[in-house]
């Protein structure tokens, strides 16, 4: 069955000042201000406000001197939040503008026509290319889908045998290059990372690589035009992501948010810092001692925005369970095993909506 897809960049360009029904959220799910904490550096109030802001790390380029006080903030980052910023983390900061600057290109100069070449697969879920959530027939019978303010180009990057940097856009002349070189390095900060939070958990430094497996990973660059109702929509509705560890970088317009405490905070823009947002599986190999991280993104009137998250994520082969060194007598396991292939099926068929796919994995105790 053919489903229907409008880009939201040409919704966002006829100039409309309402949104169509389908992309307004439910009034629980909508942003609302009282409950938005801006996440800046100052202080609210002469109060401190520390616990509200989200973590930012110097790596300190993996410095071995510095390993063991960077090791303690990763650990601390993990437990309380699930998410925090690196600096210092060996990534060209050229690439990083690269990046960014590649990814707007294909959105803003490229043609519509041009963009559609490379039209993801509307009938299966996960397909490389040019994409935009599209109207489907409710996952689940008494749930209506909203669809996200939001269109993306989603690239499969590794392992090598599912790169094809030919299903990549050509334009602008290096895009593939440079998306070939980002994937390359992502890879090598994804595994110095889970090292560490490996460490931070007191297991072995490849304790959770090994229960990952070599990375898929996927590189979704998103890209969120203005909207006349952002009090209405969201960019991109509550989710969890379903792998182990994302990392993500954003331009200078503000508008992820993540959820810490039952209030949602918005992570100030950091241009060439690196946002580590980690995942389902990370939660269930170390048991729940790290949380994955819930996060969505809210529009704005003004300015598009865009993103780019870099997925690493098991093998649909995988099974994955809590690593067996952190489950003991005081502490058992919280998660069944799972097939990494099963979790992506069911997330796909119940779709997101905040961590209910992980919960559905908990052993009540
Ligand atoms: O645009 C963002 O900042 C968030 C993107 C994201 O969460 C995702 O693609 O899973
Ligand atoms: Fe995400």
């Amino acid at each position: 069955m053919e489903f229907e897809v409008v880009r939201v960049q040409s919704l966002s360009e006829s100039n409309i000042t309402e949104v169509p029904s389908q992309y307004i959220q439910p009034p629980e799910n909508r942003p609302r201000s009282k409950f938005v904490i801006s996440g800046s550096l100052e202080k609210a109030n002469g109060q401190d406000d520390a616990h509200l802001r989200i973590p930012v790390i110097d790596l300190f380029g993996f410095d071995a001197e510095q390993r063991e006080s960077v090791r303690e903030a990763i650990g601390e980052a993990c437990r309380l939040w699930g998410a925090f910023y690196v600096t210092n983390h060996g990534v060209a900061l050229e690439l990083l503008d690269s990046i960014r600057s590649v990814g707007r290109s294909f959105f803003e100069d490229c043609s519509i026509d041009e963009k559609l070449r490379y039209a993801c697969d509307p009938n299966s879920a996960a397909s490389q290319g040019y994409g935009s959530k599209m109207l489907t027939p409710s996952p689940q019978q008494n749930e209506t889908v909203v669809l996200d303010w939001r269109d993306y180009f989603d690239h499969h990057t590794l392992p090598m045998s599912r790169r094809d940097p030919s299903r990549w856009p050509q334009f602008p002349a290096n895009y593939r290059e440079v998306v070939s070189q980002y994937s390359d390095q992502m890879k090598v900060l994804a595994e110095k990372l889970l090292g560490l939070i490996s460490e931070s958990m007191e297991l072995p430094t490849s304790s959770i690589q090994e229960a990952v497996g070599d990375f898929y990973q996927n590189i979704t660059i998103s890209y969120y035009p203005p909207c006349p109702r952002p009090d209405l929509t969201l960019g991109l509705q509550s989710h969890s992501d379903m792998g182990a560890i994302t990392l993500l970088i954003q331009d200078d317009v503000p508008g992820l948010q993540v959820l810490k405490d039952f209030n949602w905070i918005t992570v100030p823009p950091r241009p060439y810092a690196i946002l580590v947002l980690l995942a389902d599986q990370t939660e269930i190999i170390t048991n729940g001692i790290c949380r994955s991280c819930e996060h969505r993104a809210i529009t704005n009137s003004t300015r598009a925005r865009l993103s780019v998250a870099t997925f690493h994520d098991p093998a649909k082969t995988v099974k994955v369970s809590p690593a067996l060194e952190l489950v003991t007598e005081s502490s058992p396991a919280r998660y069944g095993e799972v097939g990494y292939g099963d979790y992506v099926s069911s997330w796909y068929s119940k779709g997101p909506d905040g961590k209910r796919n992980i919960d559905a994995l908990r052993i009540s105790s």
